[in-house]
């Protein structure tokens, strides 16, 4: 008989954490069902009618795209579309070891509006403004916690399990002919780092990342060490760390400033049950344990892939996505350029179809989060399902298990939100960068002329 979460039931569950779409719940309760899982529960924008975000299967023009799947058109809900997207687009490509497509459990709209209540006073503000709980959803996703380790008998061991989450956005450089000259920027700074840029302007950041994605994904273990220690200076919502399920490093609710995490002293005594080393020197011995584990772990080299599906960038995708949609190109319309895209406008629909795809599977890629868990390793353990790390500088072994989260599809509506928000960034990184330029140009005409 199928479960179904009632009012009474929300009790055993607690806030862990939510990202712009979804509120993530933590289950507290014994029912060996539960234990050891996380709830993904989808909110609805607060200035949207319910009806309007309700749930609702895929888009005609989404159809088109993601037809091919199995199941997919005759899903009911976009839920349950989703849910096929995770196990048979993201799974294969990310690898199923390190995807949990979670179980979706019927819930009541007595148990979802009782959560919704229950979390409240723990969320960002700014978060409860933007969004509530969907009362409209009949079911949410059950996923494994990956803030605490799992074990071969499911059973959560009595011991301290630190875990690390890392949302490293995009790690190359688009080197598409489709790029505009006058963007030409893109092919040589980070998206990531143009992004800050605007977000610093926008004043949803109050300082630039020192993260650079590149570092991170460059496979020499020095810049990754480096891109760690540049997530531990500016951790943003790119950087958390959790003890025993409870946050200790980074920002609640994601949101790109975070500035509730605790700084060195406190962070580092926080490891003294997981890092063997004098006061002082566990973050540092911790940071090389996370980077040897991405190292290990092979991670990033089948994220970076997967992310490479993006051949074309938006300045490419753009086109064909008008096409799909039925509509005159926009992008053509604005540039006068026509002859330029030309051979976009004219390729098959089903390449169309298969660039757009790949340019939303890369979407997800882009923004998907990866959480590594440890546990310490101790002389009697022999047996062990997972992958183990050694750290050199504490003499100490960690079983690790290494997951994505967040790996939703991307809207397709949403490509045209994608080119805006692209030329965006550019425009502004470059003005910014101009500014710069002068003022740097007149402090040296007024240095000069001082000599003289
Ligand atoms: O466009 P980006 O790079 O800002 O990414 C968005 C994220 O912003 P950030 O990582 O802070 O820059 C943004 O994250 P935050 O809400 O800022 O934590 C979301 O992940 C968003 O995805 P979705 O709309 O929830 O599906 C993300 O949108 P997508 O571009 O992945 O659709
Ligand atoms: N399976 C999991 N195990 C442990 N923690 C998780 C899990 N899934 C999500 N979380 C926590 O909840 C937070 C929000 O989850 P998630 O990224 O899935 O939300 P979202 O709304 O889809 O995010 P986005 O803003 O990127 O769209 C994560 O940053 C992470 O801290
Ligand atoms: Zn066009």
């Amino acid at each position: 008989m199928a479960v179904v979460l009632q009012a009474k039931d929300a009790i055993e569950w607690a806030y862990r954490g939510e990202g712009a779409v979804n509120l993530i719940l933590a289950y507290c309760g014994k029912s060996p069902d539960f234990v050891g899982k996380i709830l993904r529960i989808q909110k609805v924008p607060r200035n949207g009618s319910e009806s309007e975000n309700g749930p609702s299967a895929l888009t005609m023009h989404e159809c088109l795209v993601w037809g091919e799947l199995e199941g997919l058109i005759s899903a009911p809900t976009r839920e349950i579309a989703e849910h096929l997207y995770v196990q048979q687009v993201m799974c294969p490509l990310l690898g199923s070891k390190h995807v949990d497509a979670g179980i979706r459990v019927l819930v009541s709209r007595e148990f979802l509006e009782a959560v919704d209540n229950k979390v409240l006073c723990q969320r960002p503000s700014w978060r409860v403004d933007a969004a509530k709980v969907n009362p409209l959803c009949d079911s949410v996703l059950l996923v494994a916690d990956h803030s605490i380790f799992p074990h071969v008998s499911g059973i959560i061991k009595d011991d301290f399990c630190v875990s690390v989450e890392i949302k490293p956005k995009c790690g190359f450089l688009p080197i598409s002919e489709f790029i505009a000259p006058e963007n030409a920027v893109k092919r040589s700074i980070t998206r990531f780092q143009m992004h800050q840029a605007l977000k610093l302007h926008q004043g949803k950041i109050s300082q630039i990342s020192k993260y650079d994605p590149l570092d991170f994904f460059s496979g020499s273990k020095d810049r990754v060490q480096n891109a760690m220690k540049s997530l531990l200076l500016t951790p943003q919502n790119n950087f958390r760390v959790f003890l025993n399920g409870s946050l200790i490093f980074g920002g609640l609710g994601g949101g790109a400033d975070s500035t509730t995490y605790m700084v060195d002293r406190a962070f580092d005594y926080a490891l003294k049950h997981v890092i063997r080393a004098e006061d002082g020197m566990r973050t540092k011995y911790f940071l090389e344990l996370v980077t040897e584990s991405v190292f290990k772990s092979g991670l990033l080299n089948r994220l970076l892939e997967v992310q490479k599906l993006d051949i074309i960038d938006i300045e490419g995708a753009i086109h064909l996505y008008y096409d799909i949609v039925s509509q005159p190109c926009m992008v053509c319309r604005q540039k006068g350029e026509k002859e330029r895209y030309a051979s976009l406008h004219s390729i098959p629909r089903d390449q169309s179809l298969k660039i757009v795809r790949d340019y939303l599977t890369s979407a997800t890629a882009k923004d998907l989060s990866m959480m590594i868990s440890f546990n310490s390793r101790e002389n009697g353990d022999l047996e062990s399902s997972c992958s183990t790390v050694y750290l050199e500088s504490t003499n100490q072994s960690f079983d690790y298990k290494a997951s994505f989260i967040d790996l939703d599809m991307k809207p397709l509506k949403k490509m045209e939100y994608y080119y805006k928000l692209d030329q965006q960034i550019v425009s502004c990184y470059v003005q910014m960068m101009r500014a710069a330029k002068e003022v740097d140009n007149r402090e040296r005409v007024k240095e000069t002329s001082q000599i003289s």
